[in-house]
Order: structure tokens, then C-alpha cells, then sequence
């Protein structure tokens, strides 16, 4: 994926969403072996371990209803400077959350190399939520909107700078539970969705290839989040949020061979494991499969 080294962070959080467990989500993909995995496929991988979270009782804000905000902005003031010195040593970021809050983080650290950075958005869900349209407080429901500078100040001026994002240069794939103001925001700005209708209508090779062809020419560099909630909890039952009708195991693989292919992901991560709601880590190997795809592994 151009780059031969690939960094791994693991951030052990689960302070984005209510139910406890995607903390151990970066043990998990590690005992499923994604080091020796990526190894096997020739990259030179450092495991620069895990960013260190402030672990206490979960807590609402008072203000706002939003869920452990301090500890949220520390943890990703954290992963937004190490994802920046894995980028100035020329490195491929590879992050392991921890829930998807956590993209608040690296997308920080990673936006600052690039003048349009794409993102593709793998996910049942948008996280497209302020701590207004938020039904939950729950900040992994928002950091695509706080990458896009909407937010609380405190998420959206993480690394000094805002916005991380231009709504041009997303792309979302697999929704299939997007609350009211989610919905209100993508028609209002434009944002590129492939629902789950148009996954079943299209197919994932025809909504790869137009991914790609849409932010090739727009973007320098393309980070992919990766929500596991995308795929249906059928292959991914250790998530937090599972939604039924998701995509499945080969369309998934298919998007990231493709992806692989065409060697334009500059930065990744893969989030939302729950390894205590999970059937003995099929969720974890799983996120390892996927990786070993994005990162080029092939049947044959
Ligand atoms: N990263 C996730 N799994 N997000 C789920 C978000 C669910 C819901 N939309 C909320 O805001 O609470
Ligand atoms: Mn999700
Ligand atoms: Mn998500």
C-alpha cells in the first residue's frame, strides 16, 4: 500500500459508547495475529503498543448529556501526536480501537499531511451526529461529524486545526441506521452514501470502482475507517451497535482486494471489536482477514 512499514497503535477505549468491552478490542486483533499476519506479506510492522486511556467510571456531561468528554478529547489529543509521528516517519498508520470514537484521533493526525483527504467510511451507521441530534450522548455516533468541524469545540479543535474534512471528500458505505439528523445533514451537504440499498442494487464491485474513480480526482491521499458494525453481525457478533442486513464476509473482502489493488489507502483503522459480546474472537480474526485484504492478500 506504497508505504512498506506499517505502524500499529492499539487505543484501548470504550469510553465513546455504553457498553464496556471495546476496550480489549486491539488485544483481540493482536491475539489473532495481525502482526505476524502483515509480516508474512513482506511489510516491515512495528507494534508501537497502546495509547494510554484514563480508565474511571463512565460519566455523562452535565452540559450537554454527552458521554465522557474529557476522557475522550485526552485519549485522542494522545492518538492524534502519535498518528502524526508515524506519518513523519513516512509510516502507514494502522490504528486498532477501541470504539469509533477514536477516528476523532487519527483522522487529526493524519489530515494535516494532505490538502484533501478522502475517507471512505465503512459502517452501518453514520456517525454523522452532534451532541444535538444525538439520541445517545455517545461520542463514537460523531466523529465524522466532528472531522467535518461540527461539534462540540473541544472534538473538533483537536491538533489545533478545523475542519479535518471537506463533505466533498467522503465516502460512506454499507448504512443502514442513520438517525433523523443524520439524514438531514447528508441531503443538506451532499454527502456520497451507499446504503445498504444501493449495496444490494449495485454490488460492491461497482461501488468500489466508483469510489475510487470519485476520490481519485479529488483527494491526495485516502484514510479508510472501519466500523465492524458494517458487516452483518451474522460474520461480526462481537460489536456493540450490531444492525441486521449488513454486508456480508466476501462482499467486504471484495471492497478491500479492490481497495488493495489500487494501492490509495494512506492510513486505516479498524474499530468497534468487543471481544466480551463476541462468539470466541470471531470478530477479532475476522478484522485480522480483512486487513490481511486491505493490505494485499489474496486467495490465489
Ligand atoms: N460507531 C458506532 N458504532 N456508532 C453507532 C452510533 C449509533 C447512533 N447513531 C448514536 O449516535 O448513538
Ligand atoms: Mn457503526
Ligand atoms: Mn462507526
Amino acid at each position: 500500500m506504497g508505504k512498506k512499514t506499517i505502524s500499529v497503535v492499539g487505543v484501548p477505549m470504550d469510553l465513546g459508547q455504553s457498553r464496556r468491552g471495546v476496550d480489549m478490542g486491539p488485544s483481540a486483533i493482536r491475539y489473532a495475529g495481525v502482526i505476524e499476519r502483515l509480516e508474512k506479506l513482506g511489510y516491515e510492522v512495528k507494534d508501537i503498543g497502546d495509547i494510554e486511556i484514563e480508565h474511571g467510571k463512565m460519566i455523562k456531561d452535565e452540559k450537554n448529556g454527552i458521554r465522557n468528554l474529557k476522557s475522550v478529547v485526552d485519549a485522542n489529543r494522545k492518538l492524534a501526536r502519535t498518528v502524526e509521528e508515524i506519518m513523519k516517519e513516512g509510516s502507514f498508520p494502522l490504528v486498532l480501537g477501541g470504539d469509533h470514537s477514536i477516528a476523532i484521533g487519527t483522522i487529526a493526525g493524519v489530515s494535516k499531511f494532505y490538502n484533501n483527504l478522502g475517507v471512505i467510511w465503512y459502517d452501518a451507521h453514520g456517525d454523522l451526529n452532534t451532541s444535538e441530534t444525538s439520541p445517545s450522548g455517545n461520542i463514537h455516533g460523531m466523529p465524522l461529524a466532528v472531522s467535518l468541524g461540527l461539534g462540540e469545540p473541544e472534538l473538533v479543535n483537536i491538533a489545533g486545526y478545523a475542519p479535518k474534512l471537506k463533505y466533498e471528500n467522503i465516502v460512506i458505505i454499507g448504512a443502514r441506521s442513520l438517525d433523523e439528523g443524520e439524514k438531514e445533514l447528508i441531503k443538506e451537504k451532499g454527502i456520497k452514501v451507499y446504503t445498504m440499498h444501493e449495496v444490494d442494487r449495485l454490488g460492491m464491485s461497482t461501488i468500489i470502482e466508483e469510489t475510487i474513480h470519485y476520490l481519485k480526482e479529488r483527494t491526495d491521499g485516502i484514510h479508510l475507517s472501519f466500523d465492524l458494525d458494517a458487516l452483518d453481525p451474522i460474520y461480526a457478533p462481537g460489536v456493540g451497535t450490531p444492525v441486521v442486513g449488513g454486508v456480508s464476509f466476501r462482499e467486504t473482502h471484495l471492497a478491500l482486494e479492490m481497495l488493495a489493488e489500487e494501492n490509495l489507502i494512506t492510513s486505516a483503522e479498524f474499530v468497534e471489536v468487543n471481544p466480551i459480546l463476541d462468539e470466541r474472537n470471531k470478530t477479532g480474526s475476522l478484522a485480522v482477514d480483512l486487513i490481511g485484504s486491505l493490505f494485499g492478500e489474496r486467495i490465489l
